[in-house]
Order: structure tokens, then C-alpha cells, then sequence
């Protein structure tokens, strides 16, 4: 592998980690503005998502071998380190030695020759003990914690909802990359014509096997030079995701609904929403708080092209006097903690404290609020996350609904066999699934008929 690849991967976590980016925004706006052949971008994703999903176990290498510890070292050297160790522990196929020498070659590049004999003496010292480093257990939180790399606080609190062996499979199953999953673009296109379409490009696809529509798409280098793609004839999103989309079709809403989706962006539920009641079956109106997210919505509206899409900046948690009682459904697709999505965002982990967990909390909580009073008598509230954090999920639910009497929880149905098992007391609940599903949580209330809000 070239030195531009290791080089790129250390640019992208150093500007990552200056700049406080998501792991993924600051992948993508490298690979935007360098042209990297396809090998390199393979390997230069592999190597910046797995340093990063890892950290706490190449830090804790690095604290064993280095004298200086991991915490100390200057911030690019450790990257250089980190992505170093990464590639002799869990990448095949790359030699120990090309590791030390490319690393090398970059502190130099990078004017820090004298530190060049240190670095090459850790990694060299890596690559000649790892057959007897001692890989953690997990048998206990402290060794699912260096494992898994996952902060020991959060393995606590997830103990205490999940319980130890469900635990240590969700850990596992939160590792390694996520399938590129995408639905058709209803009714502009049933599943044949895609499929079809889709080979007409040589993109291979496969079921995604919790919905009948679902498609995984395999080795999809540039998504948007796909013509299928530019035309509109599917749309990126979960599986886990489309299943607040069948939730609304469940519902059978007669007449000309109006969904109100007041956290949208990107748009994947509003317009799969959309698609589902067709242009003269429902409008949707999809608002966010973030205007540059809004923009996001209004390309994939655009490309798919829904007429009964309107978009609107508004924040979710104020109860706007003009919602009240107005809508047959509110989408809540809250913000959360992201626990169900670490494949696609492993820095998740890193960045969630005890403080921000309880933030969400009570944004959540000022959201269902606002979304219960905009929901007509006998209209449908539909709260949804990607964590599996109870707090964030059920107990939300359920305060919700003991402080508003007027709502009642409406048990989940859907005519896919493949789902049952994630149908737990009316909700729908997954976890995530190696090569599979994100983890995804699903509520379904309704506001009795007749009854006033507050
Ligand atoms: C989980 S994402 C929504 C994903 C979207 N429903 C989809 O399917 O594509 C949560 C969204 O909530 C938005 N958000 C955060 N706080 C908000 C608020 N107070 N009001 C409205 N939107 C908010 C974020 O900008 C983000 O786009």
C-alpha cells in the first residue's frame, strides 16, 4: 500500500480530532477534495474506521510498549502510532515491516525526524511481540471495555438495562462496517425495475431481509455517479430505518393525511412516508432545526421527486400554537445517543459523557411534548430511535404516556414474518446485526378520539 494512503489516514483523524468532526464527516471531506484510486480509498477507510472503533485498545498497546504514555505524546505521533499498531494487529495481508518504514517516512514528512528512532522502535516492538499480546477476555466489563473499546461507564449503564451476555453481543455486533442499504423510490419504481436497473450498471445488490424491498448494495465506490441513483430510483436508508415508514402504512389513514415529520433530515422518513401515500394519497410536512440539514432534505426531495413534501425550519421541541391538534401523524425521529449506528459512526463511543446523555434526555422529552399536542384526537404519535439505550427509548415512552392519559400505546404490527422477533411488548426493537440491521427502537401511540390536549 502507498504512503499517500497511511499519510491521508492520519490527516483525516488529526483534522477529525483538531476540528471535533464526526469520524465520517471528516472522511468524506478528504476523500471530496483528494482523488484517491479506489484500492487507496478502500484501504484508507478501512485503516481510519478501525483505528478509531479500536482506540482504547491501541491505546492501551501503545501505554504497554511506549515509554512515553499514549496520553502524553503529541497528537499526530499518536495518530501515526495508532494507525500504525492498527494495521499490525488487525490487518492481513500488510507487512510489519512496510508498517514501521511508512511511518517513519511520514514523522519525517511531517518535521519531526528526531521523534522517527521512537516511533519505528514502538511499532517494531508491536510487531515482534503480538503473537504474545495477550488479547483481553470477556469475561468482565473491564476486559469487554479494552475488547470492545468502549468506555467503561457506558458498558455500566448498559449492564444494568440489558444484562452482561447481551451485552458483550451487542459490543460485538457494533464492530466492523455496516451494508449500504437502499429501498426504491415508490412509486416512481417497484423492486424489478431497480434490480434491473441496477445490473443494467453492474452494481450488485441483495436482499436486505427484513423488508421484502430492501436491498444491500455491494462495492459501491461513488453512490452519486450512479445514473440510477441521479434519477431518483432509490433512496440510501436502514432497513431499520424503513420500518417507521411500513409503521405509517400499517396505519391504513383514509382520506388525505397530513404527517408531520419534525425531525427530517435527511429526509430518508419523509420521503419513504411520502412515496408510500403517493402524491394524491397524503402530504408531508419535514422540518428540522438545522438549516443546512434542511438543504440535505430538499436534494433528496428534488432527486426522488415528491410533490407532497413541504420542508420547514422549526424546532421541534417548542409547541407551535398553529400545530395544535393538526396533524393524523407526528414522526419523532429524535435526536439520541446513536448507540444503534456504531458501525457507520464508531467515535459515538468517545464523545458521549454522562452529561449529554441526560441533555438528550430532556430535549427528547421536550420533543414528545410538542409532537403529542400537534397530534389530532384519534391521530397517531410515532417515536422512533437509532440507540438502545432504555432511558432514551422505553422509559421515555412511558413517562410520556403516564403524564398524558389522553394517548394510549398501540401495539406494533407488520406482515413481515422476518420481524417478529423484534416485537417486544408492542415495540419494535433491534439490535444491531452484523451484516445486517442498525439497532433501531419504534413506538406507536394513539390520541384517543375527542379528548383535548392539556
Ligand atoms: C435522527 S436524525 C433524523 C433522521 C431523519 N428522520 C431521516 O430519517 O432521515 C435527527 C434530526 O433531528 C434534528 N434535530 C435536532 N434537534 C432538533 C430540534 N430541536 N428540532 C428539530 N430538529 C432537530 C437534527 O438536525 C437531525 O437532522
Amino acid at each position: 500500500m502507498t504512503e499517500n494512503g497511511r499519510m491521508a489516514a492520519v490527516r483525516i483523524l488529526e483534522r477529525m480530532e483538531k476540528e471535533d468532526l464526526y469520524v465520517n464527516r471528516a472522511m468524506d471531506d478528504h476523500l471530496h477534495v483528494h482523488d484517491l484510486d479506489r484500492e487507496d480509498r478502500k484501504f484508507v477507510s478501512r485503516l481510519v474506521y478501525g483505528t478509531v472503533e479500536r482506540m482504547l485498545y491501541l491505546d492501551h498497546v501503545l501505554d504497554r510498549y511506549s515509554k512515553v504514555p499514549s496520553a502524553k505524546m503529541k497528537k499526530v505521533v499518536r495518530w501515526v502510532l495508532r494507525t500504525g499498531v492498527y494495521q499490525i494487529l488487525f490487518m492481513d495481508g500488510i507487512r510489519d515491516a512496510a508498517v514501521c518504514d511508512e511511518a517513519v517516512k511520514i514523522i519525517k514528512k511531517r518535521k519531526m525526524g528526531a521523534l522517527a528512532g521512537y516511533v519505528n522502535a514502538v511499532l517494531r516492538t508491536v510487531a515482534r511481540e503480538k503473537d504474545s499480546l495477550v488479547h483481553p477476555g470477556t469475561e468482565s466489563l473491564e476486559e469487554l471495555s479494552l475488547a470492545f473499546s468502549m468506555p467503561l461507564w457506558l458498558l455500566e449503564k448498559l449492564q444494568g438495562q440489558m444484562g452482561f451476555e447481551p451485552l458483550k453481543e451487542f459490543c460485538l455486533q457494533s464492530l466492523g462496517s455496516a451494508p449500504l442499504c437502499v429501498r426504491p423510490n415508490l412509486p416512481k419504481v417497484g423492486l424489478k425495475e431497480l434490480e434491473a436497473a441496477l445490473d443494467r450498471e453492474g452494481v450488485a445488490h441483495r436482499p436486505g431481509g427484513l423488508l421484502p424491498y430492501a436491498l444491500f448494495l455491494d462495492k459501491v465506490e461513488a453512490l452519486a455517479k450512479l445514473e440510477s441513483f441521479r434519477k431518483g430510483l432509490f433512496q440510501v436508508q436502514d432497513q431499520s430505518s424503513q420500518l417507521v415508514g411500513e409503521v405509517v402504512r400499517s396505519l391504513e389513514l383514509g382520506g388525505s393525511p397530513l404527517v408531520l415529520d419534525v425531525c427530517a433530515a435527511p429526509g430518508g422518513k419523509s420521503t419513504h412516508v411520502a412515496g408510500l401515500l403517493g402524491p394524491s394519497g397524503g402530504r408531508v410536512v419535514a422540518r428540522d432545526i438545522s438549516p443546512w440539514k434542511l438543504e440535505r432534505i430538499g436534494e433528496n426531495v428534488e432527486r426522488l421527486g415528491h410533490p407532497n413534501i413541504r420542508m420547514e425550519e422549526k424546532d421541534a421541541s417548542r409547541a407551535y400554537g398553529e400545530d395544535r391538534e393538526s396533524a393524523d401523524v407526528v414522526l419523532a425521529d429524535a435526536p439520541c445517543s446513536g448507540l444503534g449506528i456504531l458501525r457507520r459512526k464508531p467515535d459515538i463511543k468517545y464523545r458521549l459523557t454522562p452529561d449529554s446523555l441526560e441533555s438528550l434526555g430532556r430535549l427528547q422529552k421536550e420533543i414528545l411534548e410538542a409532537s403529542g399536542a400537534a397530534v389530532k384526537p384519534g391521530g397517531f404519535l410515532v417515536y422512533s430511535t437509532c440507540t438502545v439505550n432504555r432511558e432514551e427509548n422505553e422509559d421515555q415512552v412511558m413517562r410520556f404516556l403516564e403524564e398524558h392519559k389522553e394517548f394510549k400505546q398501540r401495539p406494533i404490527h407488520l406482515p413481515f414474518g422476518a420481524l417478529d422477533p423484534f416485537l417486544e411488548e408492542g415495540f419494535v426493537k433491534l439490535m444491531p446485526k452484523e451484516g445486517g440491521a442498525d439497532g433501531f427502537f419504534i413506538a406507536l401511540l394513539e390520541k384517543e378520539k375527542g379528548q383535548r390536549n392539556g
